[in-house]
């Protein structure tokens, strides 16, 4: 507590209010946050996104309401630092993600930041090393090794702020997203995070920054025991394009995507390189690229379907001056860059560690969860299930509680995404603050960082959920190859020749 004293004690509290709405536009969202950019001037908010809480509009789609830890959370939860005790729900995002997910991914990938401490209100206390700022809707957590800077912070917003964004950014928001959910008005606090589409300072210095966000969802093939004989394809095929079947059946997407998960996750350059091309051709929601904290290829707000992926211009136009390749050329150097950087990061090896932890698959966590809540096995309801399974009935009270918790913790490993942001590196520069690659090719450095975003808490209810989802991912990719004459051994062999 002493160290907690070298803060300033003379603080303003900040609050965003409805004047303050003109400044801030539309970046993105997904499922569950609108996130904004700042576009003003002042120093507390240059080179910061904020990330406001969306509310359903149909109440089944609700899941992500972790408003309230339920029993069953809490027993689930109760080791974790801080997790339960914080004063405010909406700060368990944050210390879900500082004690569970910046631990396995790497603390320099999880949100660094440099806010000024002395915008922080409210008390202080120290937790296992770190300054914990908070007060009823802000919370700061600093390391205590930090010499300046902060990790992620909330600050205050006024309802007038969010109605007033909320109006500003209506056009720009994908039509199905305005019919899935708004803005929480009704939230009075909203995340503020550095934005990992530019270097520290680098709209200051006015850099280049060109910045790749990739989704890479799951990169491992399932081999749990507990798997159902008919569900075998999951062990050769991933969940990703199993669902892409399912997503282009239900008509949410019109082409199949070339992006495979595996090459991405192999570790070889050349697999990661084939990787990345395929995304930059079916980007989908997995993959868009911002130049200067503005898009400029790929959907907003986590476009499902874009047919029309660059803006403006043409991708190689945009690269002129950026990457020093001929023109025509210039594309593909980016894309092998991108490439590259992401095979010399390892960053998608510890990713890859923390998507493993779902060790039994949905097919055997279902049982765990069922023992954790008490209720009669959904699964089990299936003789065939219930004979395969029967042991994960007979485990105890604490193994059911690790099993799920893995397998949620994987959950958002498997959802979330990283930013891979790149300036050129001047020739001759000496310093050495983020890490380099050079694109060997044209013999041109660049600086690079590596940034996961939405590392989010999956709520235990989502369980079923799960199951149900991907009970129908199977049966459609198995009906689908009925269908066309395919047999799970020809899909093996498939994946086999294409070397998965
Ligand atoms: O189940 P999945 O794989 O479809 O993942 C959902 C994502 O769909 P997609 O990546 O497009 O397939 C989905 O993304 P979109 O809304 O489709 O962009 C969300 O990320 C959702 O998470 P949450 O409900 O916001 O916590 C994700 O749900 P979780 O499964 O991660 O809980
Ligand atoms: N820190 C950040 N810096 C820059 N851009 C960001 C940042 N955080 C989010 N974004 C942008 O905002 C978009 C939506 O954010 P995010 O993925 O956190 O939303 P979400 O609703 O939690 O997503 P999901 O649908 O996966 O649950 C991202 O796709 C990204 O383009
Ligand atoms: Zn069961």
């Amino acid at each position: 507590m002493q160290e907690v004293s070298r803060l300033p004690t003379e603080c303003t509290e900040l609050v965003l209010e409805e004047k303050d709405a003109a400044d801030w536009i539309y970046r993105g969202e997904g499922a569950a946050n609108l996130v904004l950019a700042y576009k003003g001037s002042s120093p507390s908010f240059v080179g910061k996104v904020i990330r406001l809480q969306k509310a359903p509009k149909n109440i089944s789609q609700s899941m992500n309401g972790t408003s309230v830890f339920s029993v069953q959370e809490c027993l689930l939860w109760k080791d974790t630092n801080d997790l339960l005790s914080s004063t405010s729900k909406e700060n368990v995002g944050q210390l879900y993600s500082l004690h569970i997910m910046s631990p396995l991914l790497g603390s320099e990938h999880v949100d660094p930041g440099d806010l000024d401490l002395r915008k922080m209100v409210g008390r202080s206390r120290m937790v296992d090393g770190l300054y914990m700022l908070e007060n009823k809707a802000s919370l700061a957590v600093i390391e205590s090794t930090s010499q300046s800077s902060e990790i992620q912070m909330r600050i205050l917003v006024s309802k007038e702020f969010l109605e007033s964004v909320e109006k500003n950014v209506l056009c720009q928001r994908p039509a199905w997203r305005v019919d899935a959910a708004n803005i929480n008005i009704l939230c009075d606090s909203a995340l503020l995070v550095s934005d990992h589409s530019v270097f520290p300072h680098g709209i200051l210095k006015e850099e280049p920054c060109i910045s790749v966000e990739i989704k890479p969802k799951c990169g491992f093939l399932p081999s749990s025991r507990f798997i159902a004989e008919g569900n075998f394809i999951k062990r050769s095929i991933t969940r990703f394009r199993m669902h892409q079947v399912l997503k282009h059946h239900e008509g949410e997407i019109s082409q199949i995507s070339e992006y495979d998960p595996l090459d991405l996750f192999s570790g070889s350059s050349e697999r990661i390189h084939k990787a990345i091309k395929a995304l930059f051709t079916t980007p989908q929601n997995n993959f868009r690229i911002f130049l200067n904290s503005s898009l400029i290829f790929g959907g907003l707000g986590g476009g499902r379907d874009s047919t029309d992926f660059v803006m403006g211009e043409s991708f190689e136009d945009k690269m002129e001056g950026i990457i020093r390749a001929d023109y025509g050329l210039r594309t593909a150097s980016f894309l092998q860059l991108v490439a590259e950087a992401i095979f010399r990061s390892g960053v998608l090896d510890r990713l890859l560690e923390a998507q493993k932890l779902d060790l039994l698959d949905i097919e055997g966590a279902i049982h765990a969860y069922y023992n954790i809540v008490s209720q009669p096995c959904v699964a089990c309801r299936d003789l065939a299930v219930r004979e395969l399974s029967h042991s994960l009935h007979s485990i105890s009270l604490e193994e059911s509680l690790k099993i799920v918790r893995d397998y949620l913790v994987a959950a958002t490993a498997k959802d979330c995404s990283f930013m891979i942001s790149f300036r050129p590196r001047e020739d001759g520069d000496p310093s050495l603050s983020h890490r380099t690659v050079c694109l060997e090719p044209i013999n041109q450095n660049f600086d690079y960082k590596v940034n996961f975003i939405d590392l989010d808490l999956k709520p235990l209810k989502k369980m079923l959920y799960y199951y149900e989802l991907d009970q129908k991912i199977v049966s459609c990719y198995n009906q689908m190859n009925k269908e066309h004459g395919i047999s799970d051994t020809k899909s093996m062999e498939r994946s086999e020749a294409a070397g998965i």
